[in-house]
């Protein structure tokens, strides 16, 4: 590439840029994305790393911002070249309720999307999610799927609701004339559960295991697959795909990828004894302790106890009829969708992957070892 292309030039806003994922993306743009003036971090709570971050050529701008505020995410957005929209309220668990998640991930986005149009950013990236497809209430398997696999995408759990709709606004808005005339080119990445150096739950499994003895049950049969991606690798598909959307827009522009990489295919919880084992942590069973019907349950005694608590307390337990149905159900992809389109490989291997959250998990206090 000609040197004057090269030159920086590019401002981006990453919303939830302080986030597991939004952390991993702004750090990968200020390594990858050379043509990078300005980046532009809207959360809600800043973190302090930010601070190590300025020292460096590219200007990092921290701004504390809500993307329910309209006016905030415009004040934000005007001026950005590329936005790249992360921010959203993660919650299956029942901490927040249903309205909350819609206002942020839906209202949220529509915001992200009016500011791109009201102030002229023409390219926009959404972090989207599987289960915007699934599993669907149904408990339907979706093996080795790609975009294209017919799948009865039906929810009533408020996070994937609100994360269907928000992906349908990114969709529907490509295309739409941005201030200045020019079209908007808006697409969105679907990621599978995402692992590695951040990973709250990959957490709280950890620490439930010191707690039990070194030991986790097993709950989830181990035929059981459940698609797994590496934050790295999430993160390098959103800078590739940014940089691609200008050059490729008739192409990339109202498109989904589910994102992937080389992670093996494996239930839910024996994939997180690929990290959780060698920090000293065993699970036990090499078929579920506990019939499923009594899991089943217990799971909705918890959604009971959430709800006779609500006033008093907020009891928000791993377990509940949601998660228990995601947990128990298949859903892998298995597509070159990104690498056809975008020229995405992964840029960690799994091997890569791997060691870097076992370090991670390892660095954490009170290690099992
Ligand atoms: N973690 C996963 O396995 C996974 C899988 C698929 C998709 N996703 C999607 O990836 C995105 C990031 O998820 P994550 O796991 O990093 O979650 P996270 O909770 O770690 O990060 C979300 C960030 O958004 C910020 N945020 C929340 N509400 C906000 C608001 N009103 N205004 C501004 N910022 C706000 C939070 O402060 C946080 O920093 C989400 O959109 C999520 O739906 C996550
Ligand atoms: C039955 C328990 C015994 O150990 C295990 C419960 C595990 C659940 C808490 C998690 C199983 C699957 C997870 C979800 C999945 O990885 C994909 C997601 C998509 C993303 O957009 C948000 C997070 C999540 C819903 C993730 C949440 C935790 C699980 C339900």
């Amino acid at each position: 590439m000609a040197e004057s292309a090269q030159a920086p030039k590019l401002v981006y806003l990453v919303t939830g840029g302080c986030g597991f994922l939004g952390e991993h993306v702004v750090r990968m743009l200020l390594e990858r994305e050379p043509r990078l003036q300005e980046l532009r971090i809207f959360d809600l709570h800043l973190s302090p790393w930010i601070e190590e971050l300025k020292t460096g050529p590219v200007q990092v701008t921290a701004i504390q911002g809500d993307v329910t505020q309209a006016q905030e995410v415009a004040a934000a957005v005007a001026g950005a070249h590329v936005v790249i929209h992360t921010a959203g309220l993660v919650d299956v668990f029942g901490r927040a309720s249903p309205e909350t998640i819609h206002k942020v991930n839906v209202r949220g986005t529509q915001n992200v999307i009016e500011a791109c149009v009201q102030t002229g950013t023409q390219f926009l990236v959404y972090t989207s999610s599987m289960e915007v497809v699934g599993p669907n209430i149904k408990g339907h398997p979706f093996y080795r799927g790609n975009e294209d696999t017919p799948y009865e995408a039906v929810h009533k759990h408020p996070y994937p609701c609100s994360k269907a709709l928000a992906e349908r606004l990114v969709l529907e808005a490509n295309g739409r004339k941005v201030r200045g005339g020019l079209p908007l080119v808006t697409c969105a990445l679907r990621p599978t559960g995402i692992y590695g150096e951040g990973h709250q739950i990959m957490r709280d499994f950890y620490r439930q295991g010191l707690r039990l003895g070194g030991r986790l049950f097993r709950a989830i049969p181990a035929s059981v697959e459940h698609g797994r991606v590496y934050v790295g690798n999430v993160a390098w598909m959103h800078v590739l795909v940014a940089r691609e959307l200008e050059q490729q827009a008739a192409l990339i522009g109202g498109q989904v990828y589910f994102c992937y990489d080389k992670s093996p295919y494996k239930s839910y919880e024996d994939f997180n004894m690929e990290f959780l084992g060698p920090c000293g942590l065993r699970l036990v069973g090499t078929r579920p302790l506990l019939p499923y019907w009594l899991l089943v349950l217990l799971a909705a005694l918890n959604a009971l106890l959430q709800w006779l608590l609500r006033p008093l307390v907020l009891y928000a337990p791993l377990l509940n009829p949601y998660t228990l149905a995601v947990a128990n159900t298949t859903f892998t992809v298995s597509t070159n969708k990104a690498q056809r389109h975008f020229g995405y490989e992964p840029l960690f291997s799994w091997e890569d992957s791997r060691t870097r959250t076992i370090l991670w998990v390892q660095a954490m206090e009170g290690t099992a070892q």
